[in-house]
């Protein structure tokens, strides 16, 4: 298949030189390479060619062409933090929370993250599945062309090898990447209220061999909180999951200043995200580490809490990526459009840093940079071509308007 998209208004994101760009730090993100007037061929599902119209081979024969007049194309939005396999929705807690119930509350009354495995180890693995398929292509749909999915609602053996199955099906049948990580450490089960260090031997001994065994996850995860896994429980599980080749990538200063964002990276995590609750030490510890700070606003946004600091973070130099956190409980949506309306209102994020985020950062909190987050000949053609807009500011601006034409993944 040839797919040729000519009359661009504004190819967006794209990569010129010949050196691949692996992530996009500091200041840097606040310029996005763009071309104008411009046309791109994709052959096989990669992109083989570029430029601005002017320069359109003649030659050039296509199977699909499409007239992208008064229209953008973008790299596809690359969602690296999802907890998308779940069994049921908890809009009750949401009534909770209305009523004054805080998020911290209801867990320790065992709601939350325990009300969802509940329901899912209710639920068989051919509907967990269904309905997540469902979900998936809903967020294709929004223009999502990477995902990373996280067990953690089965806090049991069976129960977390089935999310992971779950998500090894959503793996061979969908369109895009799919990376999966393990989260058994995202609460512990009411038969280890007091037990800690007996749920951590069992994921550990149990969980981990059987994981790994049958080759079910990419990275491992923890969520490292007051109320949930200390600093030290939160190392031993790292540090068990890098004995079996799991990364880490794990979640971090949601609720409090932890030492999340440390030990994420003491253990070279991939990322750390949320982090909703910064100083200045957490900032510290991330300049000149590997590690990637994911920022989570819809989370923020859905529990009324104080927004990530992304200002500080960019300020610093880093490389910040954005990620819906798509789950149940925190952010009922998958959506990377509201997302980006939320970075650049309440983060105080422009758009060309959002996009970024969005996009290459994105790519490479899933360690994907070199397949999408960019237009470079040689990515995959994961395209999200808009509808006619007027600038690339409108795109945050006009939160909660469809504004996409096509997803072409
Ligand atoms: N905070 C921890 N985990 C999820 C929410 C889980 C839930 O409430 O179901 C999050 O990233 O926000
Ligand atoms: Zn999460």
């Amino acid at each position: 298949m040839r797919l040729l998209i000519r009359n661009i208004k504004t190819l967006a994101q794209v990569e010129t030189g010949a050196e691949r760009k692996s992530r996009v730090y500091g200041q840097d993100m606040g310029t996005l390479p763009c071309l104008d007037d411009a046309w791109l061929y994709a052959e096989q599902g990669m992109i083989h060619s570029f430029g601005t119209m002017d320069t359109l081979p003649a030659e050039l024969q296509a199977d699909e062409t499409i007239d992208a007049s008064g229209r953008m194309v973008l790299p596809t939005w690359c969602d690296s933090h999802t907890h998308l396999v779940f069994a049921a929705p908890r809009e009750q807690e949401f009534m909770d929370r209305i009523k004054g119930l805080s998020y911290e509350e209801i867990a320790r009354r065992g709601g939350g993250i325990l009300n969802s495995a509940r329901r899912l180890n209710e639920t068989s693995e051919e509907q967990l599945f269904e309905q997540a398929l469902q979900r998936l292509e809903a967020v294709i749909a929004q223009g999502t062309g990477a995902i990373e999915i996280k067990s953690g609602y089965g806090l049991c053996t069976e129960g977390e090898l089935k999310m992971l199955r779950v998500i090894r099906r959503l793996k061979e049948v969908a369109p895009i990447p799919v990376k999966a990580s393990f989260l058994a450490a995202h609460a512990f089960p009411p038969e280890y209220k007091e037990n800690h260090k007996g749920y951590i031997d069992l994921i550990i001994d149990e969980m981990l061999p059987r994981v790994a065994g049958e080759g079910l996850a990419d990275y491992m995860d923890a969520f490292c909180e007051k109320g949930f896994f200390s600093v030290e429980e939160t190392a031993r599980l790292l540090e068990a999951g890098l004995k079996y080749g799991l990364k880490p990538k794990i979640h971090a200063n949601q609720l409090h200043r932890s030492g999340g964002v440390q030990v994420g990276v003491q253990y070279n995590a991939i990322s750390v995200d949320h982090l909703e609750s910064m100083g200045e030490e957490e900032i510290d510890a991330l300049k000149g580490s590997n590690t990637i700070p994911t920022l989570l606003p819809g989370a923020a946004f859905f529990l009324a809490m104080h927004y990530q600091p992304a200002r500080a973070l960019i300020d610093a130099g880093l490389p910040v990526a954005l990620a819906s956190d798509y789950n149940p409980g925190s952010c009922p949506s998958g959506n990377m459009n509201l997302l980006l309306s939320l970075a650049c209102t309440q983060l105080k994020m422009t758009p060309e840093e959002a996009i970024h985020a969005q996009t290459i950062n994105g790519a490479a909190a899933m360690e994907l940079e070199q397949q999408l987050g960019t237009i470079a000949r040689g990515k995959k053609a994961s395209l999200i071509l808009t509808r006619p807009v007027p600038s690339l500011a409108y795109l945050p601006y006009s939160f909660g308007e469809n504004w996409i034409e096509r997803v072409i993944v």
